[in-house]
């Protein structure tokens, strides 16, 4: 049967980026998406945004929601520091199993926990699952409707502490109105609107960052 495009985007990490070298995996994927076929990945233009962002927090614990194949997974994971933690939730086992892979060919696996589930159900286990206390960073890649409810769901489970960051992707193609406008009118947020364009393309899209205020 015909490959997924998944599996063509590993199939192109494989042959093109280096084992142990996860700039190579990010610019491989960039490459097959841009030239050969798009894929939601963040992408080049916002990656460097969220970069900007994972470098200035230096965070110690980080929540990724929705891996899909793995390529913000790498991109944060490679510039954390020896002793930080990285948890990726990925509901689709098929893109996990794609993401493992491109996980494991930047050599990353260390750094990286990819727990398969929804997140409204993996969410109030963080604690028991890893002995987290509270993530430092958020990046929320998932369903565009679960956004708001995680968030939500994170605040009464006490994972955010004060100055904990939430780094929200494409919260204008495909758009989060909900989480848009709860974020900004939250006395409990400073919020932050980075302008860009959906990943690959030029339609406007953007990130926004949050900081929690406790
Ligand atoms: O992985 C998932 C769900 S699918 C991936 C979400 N991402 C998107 O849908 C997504 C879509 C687009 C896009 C697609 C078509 C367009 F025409 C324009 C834009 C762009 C993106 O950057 C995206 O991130 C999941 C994980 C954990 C859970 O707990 C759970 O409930 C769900
Ligand atoms: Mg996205």
């Amino acid at each position: 049967t015909r490959s997924t495009r998944p599996q063509r985007l590993l199939a192109a990490v494989q042959k093109n980026a280096t084992r142990g070298d996860p700039r190579s995996v990010v610019r491989a994927i960039d490459q097959f998406c841009r030239h050969k076929e798009w894929a939601m990945n963040v992408g080049d233009e916002k990656g460097c945004i969220l970069d900007s962002v994972v470098s200035e927090a230096n965070p110690t614990y980080v929540l990724e929601l929705g891996t899909y194949c793995g390529y913000s997974t790498v991109r944060i994971a490679s510039l954390l520091s020896p002793n930080s933690k990285l948890i990726t939730v990925e509901f689709n086992p098929e893109y996990a199993k794609i993401a493992r892979q491109v996980i494991a060919w930047a050599g990353l696996q260390d750094k990286i926990n990819l727990v398969e589930g929804a997140s409204g159900d993996l969410i109030p286990k963080m604690q028991e699952m890893f002995g987290v206390k509270t993530f430092d960073l958020v990046f929320l890649d998932h369903w565009k409707d679960r956004y708001l409810p995680d968030t939500k769901l994170m605040e009464k489970c006490g994972l955010l502490r004060k100055g904990s960051i939430l780094l929200a992707d494409n919260v204008i193609c495909p758009g989060t109105p909900d989480y848009l406008e709860y974020i900004r009118n939250s006395p409990q947020y400073e919020s932050q609107y980075f302008k860009s364009h959906l990943e690959y393309t030029k339609v406007e899209d953007g990130l926004e960052k949050s900081v929690f205020l406790g």
